[in-house]
C-alpha cells in the first residue's frame, strides 16, 4: 500500500492577511505534494474566506451568513485547486458531523474515498457548512481532519498552519516559548495550547491537539506544520522543523482495546482462534456464535473455545453477525445487501490478552 496522507490546510496558510485566497499559496503547497510519492487527501479550509473576498465583505459573525459565504467561497476554493492540482483531477468531498457518527454514512464516506483514491484523483474535503446546524457541526477543520484521516486510514496527518509547530506556549504571546519537535504522549500537551492566532484561523492550537488526540487514538501520527507550500517541502525532505504528535503505541491502544466493557461477545473456533495469534483478522467463516446486541464500531470480547481471548473492535452490527457468521466472506454480500467490510474484526482493531 503506499504512503497515505491526510494533509489539513487551515485558512491562515491559504489567504492573505486581508483574508483573500492567495492562489500562489495554493500552488506551493501542490507542488510540494507533487514530490511526494503518496496518495493524498486534502482538508481545506478557506471556503469562508473565499466568500469574503470574492463578495468584498467581513468575516462574518453569524452562523447563516457564514454559511451562505461558504457556499460562494467553496465553489471558488475548488476551482483554485482544480487548477494547481492539473493535470490531476480533484473529488470535492463534503462532510458534516452526522457523516461521522453515522456509520451507514461513515462507510459510504469511506468507500467513496477509497474509489477517489483508486481514480488517481486528489480529494478535496471540507466541512459541509451549509447543512452544519449549530448543534450538529465539527465546526473545525482540524476535527475534521482526524476522522477524514481515520476514515481512509492515514499513515500520517498533516496540519498546515501559520505557526511551525506546537510551542510550550503561544508564541504570539510569549516570545520565549519554545518549539517541542516531538511528543509522545498529546495528553500531557494539551495544556499548552491557546486559540487562534489570527481572524482567519478557528480553535487554534487546542483543535489541533484535539485533533491529534482522535488521530493518536486511531492509530496514526500528527504533524503540525508551518510555513506553507515551502514549509511542507522542507519538512518532506526532512527538514528539522514543526511538531510531530506520536500516536498512541501499540501497546496502549491494546491495552485501551482491551479495558473498555465489551457490549457482546463472538464466539470463535479453534481455526479462528489460531488465525487471530498469527496476526490475522476475524472473518465471518469463524464465527460460532454471539451474545449481545452491539453496534458498528463497539468492543466486542472474543471467546475461544476455553475462555476469553481478547477484545475487539467490531465492523458489523449484532442483528448483521447473526446473520453472516459461519459463512464465507464472498457470501456477506448476498446475504445482506452490501459488503462493508471483509472482516468481522480487523487486525488493526484486536487485542489479544
Ligand atoms: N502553544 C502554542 N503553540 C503554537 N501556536 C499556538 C499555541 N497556542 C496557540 N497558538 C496559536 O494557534 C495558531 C494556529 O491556529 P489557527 O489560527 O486556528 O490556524 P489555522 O487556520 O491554521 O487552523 C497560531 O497562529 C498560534 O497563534
Ligand atoms: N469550513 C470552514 C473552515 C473552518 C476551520 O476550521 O478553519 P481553519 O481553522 O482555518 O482550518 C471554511 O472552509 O471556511
Amino acid at each position: 500500500m503506499k504512503r497515505r496522507i491526510v494533509l489539513k490546510i487551515g485558512s491562515s496558510s491559504l489567504t492573505d492577511e486581508n483574508g483573500r485566497i492567495e492562489p500562489e499559496r495554493l500552488q506551493a503547497i501542490a507542488s510540494a505534494l507533487g514530490t511526494l510519492d503518496a496518495e493524498v487527501a486534502v482538508v481545506s479550509s478557506g471556503a469562508v474566506a473565499a466568500g469574503c473576498g470574492l463578495l468584498n465583505v467581513p468575516r462574518p459573525r453569524t452562523l447563516p451568513e457564514k454559511q451562505a459565504l461558504a457556499a460562494v467561497g467553496q465553489a471558488a476554493l475548488m476551482q483554485e485547486w482544480a487548477k494547481v492540482f492539473a493535470p490531476h483531477a480533484v473529488a470535492q468531498i463534503l462532510l458534516s458531523a452526522g457523516d461521522i457518527q453515522d456509520r451507514k454514512r461513515f462507510v459510504n464516506a469511506k468507500h467513496a474515498l477509497e474509489a477517489a483514491f483508486k481514480l488517481g484523483v486528489v480529494p478535496i474535503i471540507n466541512e459541509n457548512d451549509t447543512v452544519a446546524t449549530q448543534e450538529l457541526r465539527l465546526g473545525d477543520n482540524d476535527t475534521l481532519s482526524a476522522w477524514v484521516a481515520y476514515l481512509c486510514e492515514a499513515h500520517e496527518l498533516i496540519l498546515l498552519t501559520d505557526v511551525d509547530g506546537l510551542y510550550t506556549a503561544n508564541p504570539r504571546v510569549d516570545p520565549t516559548a519554545k518549539r517541542l519537535s516531538l511528543v509522545e504522549n498529546v495528553a500531557e500537551v494539551l495544556h499548552l495550547a491557546g486559540g487562534a492566532g489570527s481572524s482567519r484561523g478557528t480553535g487554534g492550537m487546542h483543535t489541533k491537539l484535539k485533533a491529534a488526540q482522535i488521530a493518536s487514538e486511531a492509530g496514526i501520527d500528527t504533524l503540525i506544520i508551518g510555513g506553507g507550500g515551502m514549509g511542507l517541502k522542507a519538512f518532506f525532505e526532512g527538514a528539522d522543523t514543526g511538531t510531530r504528535i506520536r500516536a498512541q503505541k501499540h501497546t496502549a491502544r491494546r491495552g485501551w482495546i482491551l479495558h473498555q466493557p465489551s457490549k457482546g461477545s463472538l464466539f470463535i473456533d479453534s481455526g479462528a482462534e489460531k488465525a487471530l495469534r498469527s496476526g490475522k483478522s476475524l472473518l465471518p467463516k469463524g464465527i460460532t456464535g454471539i451474545a449481545g446486541d452491539f453496534q458498528y464500531g463497539e468492543i466486542v470480547r472474543l471467546e475461544g473455545e476455553h475462555g476469553p481471548i481478547g477484545q475487539g473492535i467490531v465492523n458489523y452490527a449484532a442483528h448483521e453477525v447473526q446473520r453472516i457468521f459461519r459463512r464465507h466472506t464472498e457470501e456477506i454480500e448476498e446475504i445482506l445487501g452490501y459488503k462493508d467490510f471483509d472482516e468481522v474484526v480487523h487486525r488493526n482493531h484486536l487485542a489479544l490478552y
